[in-house]
């Protein structure tokens, strides 16, 4: 019998539960997965209440159905952690926030793995968008398609100033951002610079995404961590219930409406993904890709 996402989120809670503490680590601090070849690495502060999550899957922190898997088991568990406040998502490679979906999770693709796949960012993009944690994105470099999503799913985004690009630039790759994706664009940017962004698959500099109010603020490479905390110390002073039933009001709907149209939304993602002329789109991509290099 197939087990359902929570079934399979508890399993893997349980395979991943043990606390490490490695012997060098402050006393205050908890480390969920410190092991170098974790795909996320996750530790919660206990005298602040700030957790920072680190995307750990080089070279670019492309999200594959593993590290999806990993941020929602990591994600569950510091919400069940009562003295979890906040939590801060970066990248442990700095000029690589995160270059989105792995596009070969997309391509010549395996039905199940595929439906597999994006109930997988389904339910991370809902427990991210609805959490009750203070959730800052620490922009630490690119952050395409995906990579903007996760950020966006935040409730404050500090980027590094440079030359990294962020947006959600599907169209690019001849696919379309689904409905949700759109709606957490809206909810930040507005109606009108939406459709401008997302029929361009436009990618913003730091400068350009400060304008349009895609990011909060645009900061020096180093003064990015720094920055978040200074700016999640603020978020806590505010009381908790307050802010998360506040955050439940304006973005409840949101996440209510992908809810009702989930199982559509993945049939019409495996419809649309298999078809032979996106396969197309996305092998050209892959070749462009791999070209740059040359
Ligand atoms: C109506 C429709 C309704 C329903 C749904 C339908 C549609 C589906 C919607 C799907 C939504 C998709 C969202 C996505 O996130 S798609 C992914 C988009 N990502 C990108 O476009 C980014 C691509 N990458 C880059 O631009 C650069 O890699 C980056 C991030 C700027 C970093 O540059 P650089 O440091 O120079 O690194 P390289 O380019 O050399 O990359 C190194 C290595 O990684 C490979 N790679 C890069 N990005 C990805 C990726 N996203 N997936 C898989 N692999 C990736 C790259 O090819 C290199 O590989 P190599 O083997 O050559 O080393």
């Amino acid at each position: 019998m197939a087990l359902s996402f929570s079934a399979k989120l508890m399993r893997g809670v349980s395979r991943c539960a043990a606390l490490v503490t490695p012997k060098t680590a402050p006393t205050s601090c908890r480390y969920f997965s410190s092991a170098e070849n974790s795909r996320v690495l996750v530790n919660l502060n206990d005298k602040t209440g700030v957790a920072t999550m680190q995307l750990n899957r080089p070279p670019v922190n492309s999200l594959n159905l593993e590290v999806l898997t990993d941020m929602t088991i990591a994600l569950d568990k510091l919400q069940t952690e009562k003295d979890c406040r906040g939590m801060i998502l970066t990248s442990s490679s700095p000029g690589i926030f995160c270059a989105g979906l792995d596009i070969m999770e997309m391509y010549n693709p395996q039905e199940d793995r595929l439906r597999e796949f994006w109930r997988t960012l389904q339910e991370l993009w809902k427990m991210m968008y609805g959490s009750r944690l203070a959730t800052i994105a620490a922009i630490n470099g690119h952050s395409p398609a995906g990579g903007c999503l996760l950020s966006l799913t935040c409730d404050y985004r500090i980027m590094a100033q440079g030359k990294f690009t962020i947006g959600l630039n599907e169209t690019l790759l001849g696919i379309v951002a689904p409905f949700w994706f759109q709606d957490t664009m809206v909810n930040t940017v507005g109606h009108r610079e939406t459709e401008r962004a997302l029929q361009l698959g436009l990618l913003y500099s730091g400068e350009n995404a400060l304008k349009v109010g895609l990011i909060d603020e645009l900061v020096s490479p180093e003064k990015v961590m720094e920055t978040a905390e200074g700016q999640m110390q603020m978020w806590l002073k505010i009381p908790d219930f307050a802010r998360q039933l506040t955050k439940e009001q304006l973005r409840g709907p949101t996440v209510q409406k992908l809810a009702q149209h989930q199982e559509a939304d993945i049939d019409h993602f495996v419809n649309f993904i298999t078809k032979k002329a996106i396969q197309k789109s996305l092998e050209m991509y892959l070749n462009m890709l791999k070209q740059k290099k040359k």
